[in-house]
């Protein structure tokens, strides 16, 4: 479904993560329990969601946060928040992507959050993926960016070698995420680290990547989100495209 953009103006890159993310939050319908996620995109959701229910047109909305950042902005908002232990299925999630393929199969985790972000997409009945059209790819890896394994930081630097062994012949080449300029480890809301993860060639067939990273000791998730995306919403300089599953 397409809807077209109606204005000739040219929309910067957050205005279309924005148009994309309103557009998600039409699907939502009071008294659900919902997931909200983490970035830049689903900031605007959130945004969004608090609006309605400011002004009454949702009512009874519990939100599941995908992060401690997302967690403070839902607050800030006043939206009610609770936790997966209360709700172990949720009704939707919303959330942004980093590369999405036409298989509506994702990278995600790129601002540093991926695995309470799967824990709460993989217990939603419906996932909504909202992106601009920029994170559209013919597949997952092929864009040379990082794909982030959130792993244990004990001795992680020989969990990232395991990591680049594994995918040695496609030249894998694993960096401990840091922030900034310190050379710090970046740390999760999990307390873990993140390897990115740089493919030169094709990340191979995606299940079986995805295995591999997981039964290695010391990974605890990858960015990978497999078959779980139900619909995406693309801003796009020609309008809005909703692809379902
Ligand atoms: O780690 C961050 C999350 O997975 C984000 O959902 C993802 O990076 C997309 O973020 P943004 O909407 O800021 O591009």
């Amino acid at each position: 479904m397409v809807t077209p953009n109606p204005s000739p103006v040219i929309l910067s890159q957050d205005e279309l993560k924005k148009i994309a993310a309103y557009k998600a939050v039409e699907f939502v319908e009071s008294g659900m329990v919902l997931g909200l996620g983490t970035g830049s995109t689903a900031k605007h959701a959130i945004d969004r969601i608090a609006e309605l229910l400011r002004i009454g047109q949702l009512k009874n909305i519990v939100g599941i946060p995908t992060s401690s950042i997302t967690h403070e902005q839902a607050v800030s908002l006043g939206i009610p928040l609770s936790d997966l232990n209360a709700h172990p299925i949720l009704d939707l999630a919303i959330d942004g992507a980093d590369e999405v393929d036409p298989q509506l199969n994702l990278v995600k985790g790129r601002g540093g959050s991926l695995l309470r972000e799967k824990m709460v997409e993989a217990a939603s009945k419906k996932f909504i993926v909202i992106v601009d059209e920029s994170k559209l790819v013919s597949h997952l890896g092929g864009t040379g960016l990082a794909m982030p394994v959130e792993i244990v930081p004990f001795c992680w630097e020989f969990t990232l070698r395991r990591l680049e062994m594994l995918f040695i012949e496609a030249g894998c080449v694993g960096k401990l995420r840091v922030v900034g300029e310190s050379g710090e480890p970046y740390v999760s809301d999990n307390g873990n680290y993140i390897i990115d993860l740089y493919f030169k060639s094709d990340m191979g067939d995606l299940k079986e990547t995805s295995d591999a990273i997981l039964r290695l000791a010391g990974v605890v998730e990858h960015g990978m989100f497999l078959d779980m995306a139900t619909t995406v919403i693309v801003g796009g300089k020609l309008g809005v495209f909703v692809t379902n599953k």
